[in-house]
């Protein structure tokens, strides 16, 4: 019989948690990484240590902030930062060996990205939007996804009102006119906000804050979502697109980016809102139309408009917008008057960022040291109250496979030898995700119990805590 010594070794090899190349375990690159036992006991009696948390590699990039990096280097996890997002061939041999990654919005996580990932557990947006990842893929390969879902709504709905105040008082042109050293003071067209009706499209976490600040202001909000919401103060939901757009002096997006919002404002939409409106998008780039908001606002349609995303981002700070060439509306749309353009910068506070980077962080922490699941994007929701270290021979199975019947039956046939402490089991489309604590198990019969269920049909992904 091998010993405990013998059979870590073997593991290592098999498993390929070492960090060195590993070619013992000939699945698919989806499949390999999915195969991953974790101890997290220091206890001298489990002598076997296949894994431990500081075998845990993280990939962190654009600049997640420091909340963060604190809290996985206090898991022992390895870090590696960068303050920018990655080129696509960067990226791809980057994520072969991570277990977990860390992006924000301009990181995109294609099926072709993540289909080299593996070792990957786990990925955190440090931001609300996931548009960015390809979550049916990443849960088919049994990658969880986490965002931050309300951490920086608050930054968004004070920008959109500084910049309802700065449309409204065109201080945007007056500020560049002195700057280049021109004097000029006017009041035609400048408007107060209080009594102006503001429309909002998208009354989620980013609307529903705005529209308690501009109420606060004085303005009359109402707003049109594809959901029945409640309204706050004295707003009023209203039946339709249409109907917003022929009150509203001035309309602001939230909406996610989905397909139904791709140019959700277009030439058609322009045409509907009132004589001398102004727009706001500080939703995604692909929700308002940017060429015909600027025939619009050459017509005189439009008084104004304020940007803060765009079809097509720089990937890092000092990138030149007007070089991209799928960004040709760009030098009309700095030619015009009235418009305030921002770069991204909806959510970038200390406050936000420092928030996020401690909810995502956490996230991701429980669900790699504990399979907790909570929270998660793409993914059933699956928790167990924290594994008990301190109880001698006892396992966290986690198991995730394709959602089809059998496979509890199969999985509990395996089980049975142990005592099933705890279990609890979710599914979301085509992915389910079994969650179980057994009792009574002898380390050395790890080995078997995990291969085991590495055989069963309809496995995703497999991984002991122990
Ligand atoms: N500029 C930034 O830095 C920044 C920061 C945070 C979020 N965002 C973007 O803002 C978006 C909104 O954020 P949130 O936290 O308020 O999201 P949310 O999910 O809380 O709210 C979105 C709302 O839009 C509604 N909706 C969806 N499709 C719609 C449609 N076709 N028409 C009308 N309503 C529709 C939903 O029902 C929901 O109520 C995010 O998806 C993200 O892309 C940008
Ligand atoms: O989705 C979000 O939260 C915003 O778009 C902010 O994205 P960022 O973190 O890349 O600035």
């Amino acid at each position: 019989m091998s010993s405990p010594q013998q059979i870590a070794q073997s593991f290592q090899q098999a498993l390929n948690l070492s960090g060195s190349p590993s070619n013992a375990v000939s699945t698919s690159p989806t499949q390999s990484y999915l195969s991953q036992y974790m101890q997290l006991s220091k206890k001298p009696t489990k002598a076997l240590k296949p894994f431990s948390t500081g075998d845990i590699k993280i990939l962190l990039l654009e600049n997640v902030n420091v909340t963060a990096i604190n809290i996985f280097k206090n898991q022992g996890y390895q870090v590696e930062f960068y303050k920018t997002s990655l080129p696509e061939d960067e990226l791809i041999e980057k994520i072969k060996d991570v277990h977990a990654i860390g992006i924000r919005s301009k990181t995109k996580l294609t099926q072709n990205v993540l289909q080299h990932a593996r070792n990957l557990v786990v990925i955190g947006c440090f931001c609300i939007g996931t548009n960015q990842v390809d979550l049916e893929f990443a849960a088919k390969s049994g990658i969880a996804v986490f965002n931050s879902p309300f951490s920086n709504s608050r930054s968004v709905a004070e920008l959109v009102i500084a910049e309802i105040i700065t449309l409204a008082r065109q201080l945007g042109d007056r500020s560049i006119e002195m700057h280049t050293g021109t004097w000029n003071k006017v009041s035609a067209k400048c408007w107060e906000i209080r009594g102006k009706t503001l429309g909002i499209i998208g009354y989620g976490h980013i609307g529903s804050q705005l529209s308690v600040l501009a109420e606060a202001m004085g303005m009359n909000v109402i707003y049109y979502d594809i959901l029945m919401i409640m309204s706050l103060g004295n707003s009023k939901q209203v039946d339709s697109l249409d109907e917003l757009l022929s009150r509203a002096d001035f309309v602001s997006c939230h909406v996610p980016e989905t397909s139904e919002t791709k140019n959700l404002l277009s030439g058609p939409q322009f045409a509907a809102m009132k004589d001398g409106s102004y727009v706001i998008n500080a939703s995604r780039g692909t929700v308002v139309d940017i060429p015909a908001l600027v025939q619009a606002m050459k017509a005189g349609k439009i008084a104004g408009a304020a940007l803060d995303v765009y079809p097509h981002e720089p990937a890092k700070n000092g990138e030149d917008l007007f070089v991209n060439s799928l960004n040709s509306w760009a030098s009309d749309l700095c030619s015009l008057r009235n418009v305030i353009l921002s770069p991204h910068i909806g959510g970038s506070t200390e406050e936000a960022q420092s928030a996020i980077g401690v909810e995502v962080a956490s996230a991701l922490t429980k669900y790699v040291n504990e399979g907790n699941s909570s929270g998660a994007v793409n993914f059933p929701e699956v928790s167990l109250r924290a594994l008990d270290l301190d109880a001698e021979n006892t396992v966290r199975v986690l198991y995730i496979h394709q959602n089809v019947p059998g496979v509890l039956k199969t999985v509990n046939n395996i089980l049975s030898n142990h005592n099933i402490e705890k279990q609890y089991t979710d599914s979301r489309g085509d992915v389910a995700y079994l969650m179980a604590d057994i009792s009574d198990v002898d380390l050395t019969d790890i080995k078997s119990l995990y291969e085991q269920l590495e055989q069963t049909p309809y496995k995703i992904a497999t991984r002991l805590l122990y």
